[in-house]
């Protein structure tokens, strides 16, 4: 435990891990009035910050744990933003021996919910407050305004509250910053914000692919058709800097920088999670596992190597009009991203139900409209749907998104067959195009797979017509019987 003296102890908040995300935040807790405690494992990072930045605000500068606890004012809030996993543990402890009941450590890097969940339970049995907080917007939002997410207890909100909603972004004058729910709830949301955004990235990157090899548009070309796709129901910040990336031309070999960059996306982890936990939840999220899958193809390097030049059968015409089937793109793409959001938001909902936490998703609509990655001008119709039904089954059946896909299903249909016969893939145009022909199918072959489960390990099915299980004796008379 630390002895704090009053006259030391003047920071509202300590942030602790300077690297792009922490040194802009703290810099944004400073700008807003608040006195910051730097610290990081390294103390060239807290220097730097200092050195850079330091007139911007009211820094305290602390090269070890114990100095930088004994900064803060009481109850002690310090923002953890490290590299997740061990790091993160490793720096939780270290705080939590120098900290004191009452106190919060607020996680605010990319954790796993689950790591949260435990986090928090721990922590709370040595009387500290543990709010783990999804933040998103990159360095930019940090800077300027995140839309954060935090979980954690209800009553650390409300001394954390203020002071996390005076740095965040605001929209329509509601700040992107609202109580989540608790323990790892806020973590939980952020890993499917993550997700949502793998979707929308990789949707892009099919329109981008159709309009390169379906239309030979080049970089920039493409560039000017996603600024001017800006200007309507798809504005958003991704479409926003595709145009950018898109723009940018490379100093040394004077081609477009997209052109030179290797075709192989990484990730950290947050797709993959999103989609390892809705098959747990058993929620279809098929925009969000395409992508996933998609980026782990491009990096499939040898696969890929070894597969150039197989056949491609035989390949369609391309379009003609090429204004045509870029609406057609245009619409497929907002129909798609409908169907992604869709997703997101069920797995949201079977996440509050597996974990009792009682999640509002019109709030994530509301808090993701500013300041994060998947900001966009559509998240205030979704907004609107859950304001006007909070109980949405989906939100493809909301009038708003129903008449949308209504309008976009023939170009959603044309695109989806001429990539097809083009040979270019779109496995999230497609996949998504499935989804609502799943949903909105009268009958699916579902029924065959019952009927095959019950024929070999005896699983038993439903009826159409009488209520109750049933099982065939297959390997008998084949009469039914109750199961
Ligand atoms: N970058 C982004 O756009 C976003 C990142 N995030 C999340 O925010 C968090 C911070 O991200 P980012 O700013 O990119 O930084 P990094 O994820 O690259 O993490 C670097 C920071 O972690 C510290 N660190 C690493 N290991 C340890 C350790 N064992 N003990 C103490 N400190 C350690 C480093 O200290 P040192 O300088 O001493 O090496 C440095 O301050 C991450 O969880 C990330 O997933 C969330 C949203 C967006
Ligand atoms: O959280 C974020 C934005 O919201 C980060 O930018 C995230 O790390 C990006 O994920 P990946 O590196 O897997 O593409």
């Amino acid at each position: 435990m630390t002895d704090t003296t009053a006259s030391t102890a003047r920071a509202q908040i300590g942030v602790t891990g300077l690297a792009v995300m922490g040194s802009n935040i703290a810099r944004n807790f400073a700008r807003h009035g608040h006195t910051v405690a730097l610290h990081n494992r390294s103390v060239a990072k807290t220097d730097a910050l200092i050195a850079e930045h330091g007139d911007e605000g009211d820094f305290v500068r602390t090269e070890t744990v114990d100095e930088f606890v004994a900064a803060l004012q009481r109850p002690r809030r310090v923002l953890i933003m490290v590299k997740a996993g061990d790091a993160t543990d490793a720096v939780i402890e270290e705080l939590a021996a120098a900290m004191e009941p009452g106190d919060i450590i607020i996680d605010g890097g990319n954790a796993l919910y689950t790591d949260t969940i435990r986090r928090e339970a721990s922590l709370r049995e040595r009387g500290l407050h543990f709010v783990g907080a999804g933040i998103s917007g990159g360095e930019e939002g940090a800077l300027n305004g995140p839309s954060i997410m935090p979980g954690g207890p209800k009553e650390s909100y409300e001394s954390l509250g203020p002071l996390l909603e005076s740095v965040a972004a605001v929209v329509d004058g509601t700040p992107c910053c609202t109580h989540i729910g608790p323990d790892g709830a806020g973590h939980f949301v952020k890993m499917v914000h993550n997700g949502i955004e793998y979707a929308d990235m990789q949707l892009i990157g099919e329109a981008y692919h159709l309009f390169r090899d379906a239309l030979g548009f080049d970089a920039a070309q493409i560039a000017a058709v996603f600024g001017e796709w800006n200007t309507g129901d798809l504005e958003s910040y991704l479409i926003e800097i595709t145009a950018e990336v898109l723009s940018q031309v490379d100093a040394k070999t004077g081609q477009p920088l997209v052109d030179v960059i290797v075709d192989a996306a990484e990730q950290k982890g947050t797709g993959r999670w999103t989609v390892k936990s809705a098959l747990d939840l058993g929620v279809p999220v098929t925009g969000i596992a395409e992508a996933v899958f998609a980026r782990a193809l491009s990096g499939s390097r040898a696969q890929r190597e070894a597969a150039k030049g197989l056949a491609s059968g035989v390949l369609g015409d391309k379009p003609t009009d090429a204004d045509r089937f870029t609406e057609d793109i245009r619409q497929a793409l907002y129909a798609s991203k409908i169907v992604a959001y869709a997703q997101g938001f069920d797995q949201i909902r079977a996440g509050s139900v597996e974990y009792g936490w009682d999640l509002t998703p019109g709030d994530m609509a509301t808090i993701w409209r500013g300041g994060c990655i998947i900001r966009a001008r559509f998240l205030n119709r979704i907004k609107e749907a859950y304001d006007t039904n909070p109980d949405l089954t989906s939100l493809i059946v909301e009038p708003y998104f129903k008449d949308a896909i209504e309008t976009a299903i023939d170009s959603w249909r044309r695109v989806v067959v001429t990539a097809t016969q083009l040979g270019i893939p779109v496995p999230a145009f497609s996949s998504s195009l499935s989804y609502y022909d799943g949903l909105r199918a009268e009958r699916l072959p579902a029924a065959l797979t019952q009927g095959q489960r019950d024929f070999f390990g005896a699983h038993t099915y439903e009826r159409t017509d009488r209520p109750g299980k049933f099982h065939t004796l297959w390997s008998g008379d084949r009469s039914e019987v109750d199961a």
